[in-house]
């Protein structure tokens, strides 16, 4: 697979057919834009999606992953082989549920899903897949395609899921071959909300011993959903704040206002210079209203983009659950859960904004904070979900600036 002509990566029976003995019949093909088919077995939905494909090298949170909405346009493969042994949930979300079209394209799964084994689990990863129009794949060799992704970058990928294992190899060739680059996408428009809403929902208290609070009590936040996951505004609320999603396209005058404490850039997918276009210009605008504003993911590189920063695409991007970062406000470092394939050029950003945050696996730009305005940044996932808490300290720095600047306003 890593020679230089298009291989086909056969399935391992062994591990993946209910009869070993038996000559398999691939049911799910991925196939590469450079040609590579590799063969495996159905899972989840039956048809033909397509996307770029990133390796998540979480251990856990595979519902979590496959739900959030960063993920749209993307097919995600799992180097954890074993996806799908602890069943699904209907608690295990991130993406809202008035978000039309959210989360994954495809799943690439190495051993074959077992019979759920969880107390929690209330239907099997296949039909909830299905249910989800996710397309999946398992029995494929996932630490070749990681080592793929890893030498070569995310390619372009078409999954395709046929019981009958009746596939156009050159016709699925074809269409992986012609799928856009990620560089230019705005993806956000599809998973944004399509109105505001008070997020009310109450916080789970399995996600970490939570409790809910009444509304109306706490500091108003505006969120601005590019495609927001839920365990963010479950933290936002936990940390006191009331909070309103608004829609991607909310302009700086309608959030304005609403008179919030805070305004929240989220998470979401696609390359943040084509949803820069529109987003770009509002942020400014709020952040010249001296408005608290708080950044992750996709909202830190929007505020990389407002400040006059560029991101640049990444090589392989980070996906995973154990990134060690570096807090240089503080000297710690945190692990931490990512989930991004562009990144801040910090170099290209101004005087005012400070580097607070770099990862320690490739010295990439993990966070920013300004000194001229109360605004601040970080590329990691300090909700998780899945992953480590270290970095819940975040949203207690979000309310401390609300606070400090309620006072001042
Ligand atoms: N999780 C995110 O917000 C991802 C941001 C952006 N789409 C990227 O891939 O870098």
């Amino acid at each position: 697979m890593l020679q230089d002509e298009p291989a086909t990566l056969r399935a391992d029976p062994a591990r993946n057919t209910p009869e070993p003995w038996a000559e398999p019949l691939a049911t799910a093909l991925l196939v590469l834009a450079d040609g590579t088919v590799l063969e495996g077995f159905g899972i989840g939905h039956e048809g033909v999606a397509d996307g770029e494909v990133c390796f998540n090298t979480a251990m856990t949170g595979y519902q979590e992953i496959l739900t959030d909405p960063s993920y749209a346009g993307q097919i995600v493969t799992f180097t954890f082989p074993h996806i799908g042994n602890v069943g699904t949930n209907d608690e295990d979300l991130e993406s809202l549920d008035q978000a039309p079209a959210s989360g994954v394209r495809g799943a690439v799964i190495a051993s074959a899903v077992t019979k759920p084994s969880n107390w929690r689990s209330s239907s099997h990863l296949d039909g909830w897949l299905k249910a989800r129009g996710i397309v999946g794949i398992t029995g494929i060799d996932t630490r070749a395609l990681t080592a793929l992704i890893r030498d070569n970058g995310m390619p372009n990928a078409v999954i395709a899921n046929d019981p009958a294992g009746q596939f156009d190899r050159e016709a699925l060739k074809a269409r992986a071959a012609a799928l856009a680059p990620m560089e230019g996408l705005d993806l956000v428009p599809p998973v944004t909300s399509r109105e505001a809403t008070a997020w009310t929902q109450t916080v789970w208290a399995v996600k970490g011993g939570y409790g809910s609070r009444a509304p109306g009590e706490g500091l108003k936040v505006v969120a601005i959903d590019y495609g927001v996951k839920r365990n963010i505004l479950r933290l936002l609320a936990e940390a006191g704040c009331d909070v309103t999603v608004v829609p991607a396209t909310t302009s700086a005058e309608a959030i304005m206002a609403m008179k919030p404490d805070g305004v929240f850039l989220s998470n979401g997918p696609g390359d943040p210079a084509a949803t820069g276009e529109y987003a770009v210009p509002v942020i400014r605008q709020l952040l010249d209203e001296r408005v608290p504003t708080f950044g992750i993911c996709l909202g830190h590189q929007l505020m990389g983009l407002a400040l006059g920063g560029r991101t640049v695409k990444m090589g392989q991007g980070h996906h995973g659950a154990n990134h060690p970062v570096k807090d240089h406000t503080t000297g710690k470092v945190e692990i931490v859960s990512m989930n991004h394939g562009f990144a801040v050029d910090p170099k290209s950003l101004p005087e005012i904004a400070v580097e607070t945050h770099v990862s320690l696996f490739d010295g990439s730009n993990c966070g920013l904070s300004l000194t001229d305005r109360p605004a601040f940044s970080v590329q990691h996932h300090p909700e998780a979900s899945p992953g480590p808490r270290d970095s819940h300290y975040l949203f207690e720095r979000f309310v401390t600036l609300m606070r400090e600047n309620r006072q001042e306003r």
